[in-house]
């Protein structure tokens, strides 16, 4: 179910693939409609808190924005939920909830991978029930006014916000080590608000 795109050839219905040997990554512009965006940005104001990390490296500015936890019981988040895998050709079970992120003017998430680094000290304590992440799906809710692209540095490639526009990669190889080459910036917000939704995959479905 987590394989790679050849094997889930139904997947990715009307993306563009980023021509990269090193990292597999699709775009797919309009996933979402202006409604559903402004309806996932209510939700995050109004749960929105300051983002954790698994490891900032001693750094308190490494990820300044906020974060929510999206209720996957909403019917808004559900039926997103549903579409996401769907268009990704992925087991929702292999899903974490959905989050939102909210960066303000001067806020960034700096170089990171979204895998767990096999020899960090709590890979055990997150990976231990479902495995490593496979699949990041991110989707724009807004375009903010300057700044708030997504920058992944090995191909140098910026992707830039646009309202419901998804971005999906595999974070994994296909021997199923972490690839290196999916590290990415969330660049600082230079005017306007940055609003996104994150959805992770993982290896293993969670336990019922
Ligand atoms: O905000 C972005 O553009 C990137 C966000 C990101 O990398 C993450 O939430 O893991
Ligand atoms: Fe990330």
């Amino acid at each position: 179910m987590n394989g790679t795109a050849m094997e889930r050839s139904a997947a990715f219905a009307g993306a563009q693939r980023l021509p990269s040997s090193k990292l597999e990554l699709f775009i797919r512009r309009d996933f979402l409609t202006p409604d559903e965006c402004a309806g996932l940005i209510d939700a995050i104001d109004a749960g929105r808190r300051p983002s954790l990390i698994a490891d900032d490296q001693g750094d308190a500015l490494f990820r300044t924005s906020e974060t929510c936890d999206l209720d996957p019981a909403a019917p808004l988040i559900a039926t997103i939920d549903a579409r996401i895998a769907a268009f990704a050709g992925l087991d929702p079970l292999h899903g974490e909830p959905m989050q939102g992120q909210r960066y303000a003017v001067g806020q960034e998430f700096k170089l990171h991978t979204d895998y767990f680094e096999p020899t960090g000290l709590d890979y055990a304590r997150f990976c231990a029930e479902t495995g490593q992440r496979t699949w990041t799906v991110m989707i724009y809710l807004n375009q903010p006014d300057a700044g708030g692209a997504t920058r992944f540095k090995v191909p140098d490639k910026i992707v830039q916000p646009e309202t419901g526009k998804l971005l999906c990669w595999n974070n994994l190889l296909p021997d199923g080590r972490p690839n290196p080459a999916t590290l990415h910036q969330g660049m600082k917000v230079r005017r306007g608000v940055k609003y996104i939704v994150t959805k992770w995959y993982r290896e293993r479905p969670r336990p019922k």
